[in-house]
């Protein structure tokens, strides 16, 4: 692989094995299993899929609900490993995907912001370093000593958000969570991805906001039923993929 991309995926699939019938107890499946009235379905939710992502591309993932871009994120956050094929990353990868991720929700912020930096793989002096940038990003400090349990989702996403852009990352990988961020907050964060764009980030998004698709990408990738429907510019993709839409 040629190292002017910073992400390689090569035929990769997905599968998911999924129970038909609901089984109560462990005896129950197991009896199931014996007599081999069990059965479970299999199904790809990712299938086939390649492209390439150029380093200090802005690079968005679209597609219909359940058409796989989350998964497709987890495995190239490395959460999931691909049934088959290959993903290559060069550089360090702050996966922002699932909401609370990371965090300990019996813990206040200012706890979780050691947690989450320990799970990206940052030192506590790292953290301490950057412990106010991110509680002021995050907006969070009448918040900082509460549990985490008691915030909003936007909250949650705010502190998530700020962890995982203040320490630099080569590719941030950003999944639907910010929609849950208000105005104010999606506004910042759009400011924050442009300036690390600015500085040579890699950005995968991945948004049902094609206008924030738009604004923030340079290419996209519009995967339909697990599969690769269309890849290119942006704005080509983005008007494939409405047309699309509207059509169905
Ligand atoms: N852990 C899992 N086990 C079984 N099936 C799964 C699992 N995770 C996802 N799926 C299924 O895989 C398919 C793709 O899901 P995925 O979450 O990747 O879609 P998505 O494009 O991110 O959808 P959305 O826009 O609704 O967030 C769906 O049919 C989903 O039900």
């Amino acid at each position: 692989m040629q190292e002017e991309y910073a992400i390689q995926v090569k035929n990769v699939y997905m599968r998911f094995n999924l129970a038909r019938q609901k089984v109560d107890s462990l005896k129950e499946y197991m009896v199931k299993r014996l007599k081999r009235e069990y059965i479970r379905d299999e199904f790809n939710a990712v299938s086939d899929v390649s492209f390439l992502v150029e380093k200090g591309d802005s690079f968005a993932i679209i597609g219909t609900n359940g058409s796989g871009k989350s998964t497709l994120l987890k495995m190239i956050s490395g959460i999931y490993k691909p049934t088959s094929g290959e993903i290559v990353a060069h550089g360090s990868i702050a996966p922002m995907i699932e909401l609370g991720a990371g965090f300990d929700m019996e813990l206040t912020a200012r706890e979780n912001v050691y947690l989450n930096g320990a799970v990206l793989g940052h030192t506590k002096d790292m953290m301490s370093a950057h412990f106010e940038d991110i509680i002021s990003f995050a907006e969070l400090w009448d918040f900082v000593d509460v549990p985490i349990k008691n915030f909003s989702s936007g909250m949650k996403a705010r502190l998530g958000f700020a962890i995982a852009t203040i320490t630099k990352p080569d590719i941030l990988i950003v999944d639907e969570i910010l929609s849950v961020g208000d105005a104010n907050f999606k506004e910042k964060c759009e400011k924050k991805m442009a300036e690390m764009k600015a500085n040579g980030v890699t950005l995968i998004l991945v948004s049902h906001s094609i206008e924030q698709v738009l604004s923030v990408c340079n290419r996209a990738l519009w995967i339909n039923k697990g599969r690769v429907a269309a890849i290119g510019d942006v704005r080509t993709i983005c008007d494939a993929y409405m047309t699309y839409v509207t059509q169905n």
